[in-house]
């Protein structure tokens, strides 16, 4: 009762859930944070994460924290093999990094956000379990990322959404380690293309590419995703894992080897002049559009 009592207090805060009281029972763990919804279904050991911070899902260092937590927590619980990482918020999976958290700050603050973000990659694309992104919105920059680290991408075939790279519109870099898992996904040259381009692909393109994997029109995209899910949990967990881990382990080495430098590399970056007049011109460029 507890669990459902949470999950409602949550619903009416949002208002855009749309699950009803029939289907959360207690046979689905439900924990509400403040950035982020876990259910677990205990029987199938699948978790459903929703990123419920509206407007945007912009990942900022609180985001990233509870992310990270969560995604632990999870790991750690012999029940779950498997995630599924979607948005509660419509139309957005995730506008990527929170542009506020790189602006007007401390280098400390910059230290430690970047550390963070590093944190959210490292746990996600090491993952023992299956993850699989369903993307249901717009999926820019730190939420092609989280994306793109993922085993599985499913996204909704909505021509508004796009889904990409775009650091160097905003007159940022991608570092290496995004660089890395993106090459892995599409492979060198259209990566190259792709950064240098700062391209945001609409869905059908995304697929051509193959930065997504699979497009579903937009209400099936988490049925899609668990119908995946329990192909992959076919597999015996031991022998995907350590494929799994074949795969990933020389991309994650190459960031806990240099993680230090990186951060260094990251506040010197972010605290020039330069780039702090392209962000917050960015920035007033998102509110103009609005307007
Ligand atoms: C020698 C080599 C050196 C290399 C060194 C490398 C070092 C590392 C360098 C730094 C690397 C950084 C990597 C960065 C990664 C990122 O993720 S940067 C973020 C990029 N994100 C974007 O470009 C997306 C921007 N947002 C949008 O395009 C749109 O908001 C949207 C997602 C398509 C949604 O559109 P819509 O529904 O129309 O909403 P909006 O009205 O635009 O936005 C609503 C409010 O949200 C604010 N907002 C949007 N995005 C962000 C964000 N990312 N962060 C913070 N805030 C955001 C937006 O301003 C609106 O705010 P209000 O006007 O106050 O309502």
């Amino acid at each position: 009762m507890m669990i459902l009592s949470r999950l409602l207090g949550c619903q009416e805060q949002l208002g855009f859930l749309h699950q009803s009281k029939e289907e959360l029972t207690d046979s689905h763990p439900v924990v509400c944070n403040r950035n982020i919804l876990v259910e677990l279904e205990e029987g199938v050991g699948v978790a459903v994460m929703k990123m419920k911070s509206p407007p945007v899902n912009s990942l900022s260092l609180d985001f990233l924290t509870e992310f990270s937590i969560s995604l632990e927590k999870l790991e750690n619980d012999r029940g779950c093999r498997g995630v599924i990482l979607t948005s509660a918020v419509p139309k957005i999976f995730s506008a990527g990094l929170d542009i506020k958290e790189m602006c007007g700050k401390s280098a400390e603050h910059y230290a430690e956000f970047w550390r963070a973000v590093q944190e959210m990659w490292l746990k996600l694309y090491k993952s023992n379990m299956v993850t699989i992104a369903a993307i249901n919105g717009n999926c820019p920059a730190g939420g092609c990322l989280m994306a793109v680290s993922c085993d599985y991408r499913i996204m909704a075939e909505n021509p508004k959404y796009s889904i990409g790279l775009n650091e160097t519109q905003l007159g940022i870099v991608a570092p290496f380690w995004f660089k890395d898992t993106i090459a892995n996904t599409i492979g060198h040259r259209a990566t190259e293309r792709s950064l240098q381009l700062g391209l945001l692909y609409s869905a059908s393109d995304a697929l051509k590419i193959g930065i997504v994997d699979e497009l579903v029109p937009e209400e099936k995209v988490l049925n899609a995703a668990a119908a995946t899910m329990s192909q992959w949990l076919a597999i015996p967990d031991y022998a995907r894992q350590i494929s799994k881990s074949m795969m990933r382990k020389p991309t994650l080495d190459r960031l806990l080897t240099h993680r230090e430098s990186d951060i260094q590399n990251f506040v010197s970056f972010v605290t020039k002049d330069s780039i702090q007049k392209s962000l917050q011109t960015y920035m007033e460029s998102l509110k103009q559009r609005k307007g």
